[in-house]
């Protein structure tokens, strides 16, 4: 049986490739397109200042993109609120943004918000500005079940739980037992205050049934190195087929 999908394909990393090179491929949104096609939810990127990856205009495109040929499907901005990023996102109108604490040097995304009292207060300008532009926010979190409470306090809708540690785990089982504890704990502590949940970072086809097994209303996944690198084997439209069925859709 089909059931709607939670997959959003992170494409950062197909911008990776593309921009080793003065030439436009491999294309961003000819690989979202693929992706979309065959059946994921929607679309992931995370602009980063530098723009080495995903740059502005990939941005737009993608929302041009899924505004024309799939208009069913999603947009997802992920990024430190910004000036800059805010901008962007009133400008794209993407369907969710996910606020990362990020440094603009940060290699990857490492950890969630903290909320300490200057943290809380560029969060709930960003939040309103965000929400004014009927784009729905999610916040980066780490696995504390503690923290689900002052994100929907604060305004958030839903909160992305940081699975790194997890998927860090690969290699040891114990390890990864413990991880996914955490995340479930946190899952059900933000289900608890009325937030969607979403999980993100370094989730895989072979890490992800033991977490939706434990958390079955878990509605998105936003994955890209994972995804990425199995796609150089299987190809973007069959590593989404193998994605949703490690998540148990089809
Ligand atoms: C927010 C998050 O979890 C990150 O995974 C991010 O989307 C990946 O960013 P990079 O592709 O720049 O590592
Ligand atoms: N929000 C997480 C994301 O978009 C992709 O993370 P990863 O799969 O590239 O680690």
């Amino acid at each position: 049986m089909m059931s709607a999908s939670r997959l959003s394909v992170n494409v950062n990393a197909v911008a990776v490739l593309r921009n080793r090179r003065d030439l436009p491929w491999p294309s961003v949104t000819g690989l979202a397109a693929i992706a979309l096609e065959a059946g994921a939810k929607g679309i992931t990127v995370h602009p980063r200042p530098d723009e080495r990856h995903i740059r502005k205009s990939d941005v737009f495109e993608l929302a041009e993109l899924i505004e024309d040929r799939f208009p069913h499907k999603e947009l997802c901005l992920e990024g430190y609120p910004s000036p800059d990023f805010l901008d962007l996102v009133e400008k794209a109108r993407p369907d969710q943004v996910l606020f990362v604490p990020d440094d603009p040097h940060q290699q990857t995304s490492d950890h969630g918000w903290r909320f300490d009292p200057a943290s809380k207060a560029l969060l709930k300008e960003a939040i309103t500005a965000a929400r004014e532009a009927a784009v729905t926010v999610s916040l980066f979190l780490d696995p504390e079940p503690a923290l689900a409470a002052e994100a929907a306090a604060i305004g958030a809708e839903r909160i992305e739980i940081y699975t790194g540690p997890y998927g860090g785990c690969h290699d040891n089982p114990e390890a990864a037992g413990r991880e996914l504890d955490r995340i479930v704990a946190t899952a059900e502590a933000a289900r608890d205050a009325g937030l969607g949940v979403n999980a993100g970072h370094d989730l895989t086809v072979a890490n992800i049934p033991a977490l939706i097994r434990r958390a079955p209303f878990i509605r998105e996944m936003s994955i890209g190195h994972g995804f990425t690198a199995d796609a150089l084997i299987h190809g973007f439209a069959e590593s989404v087929r193998r994605f949703r069925r490690a998540m148990g859709e089809i």
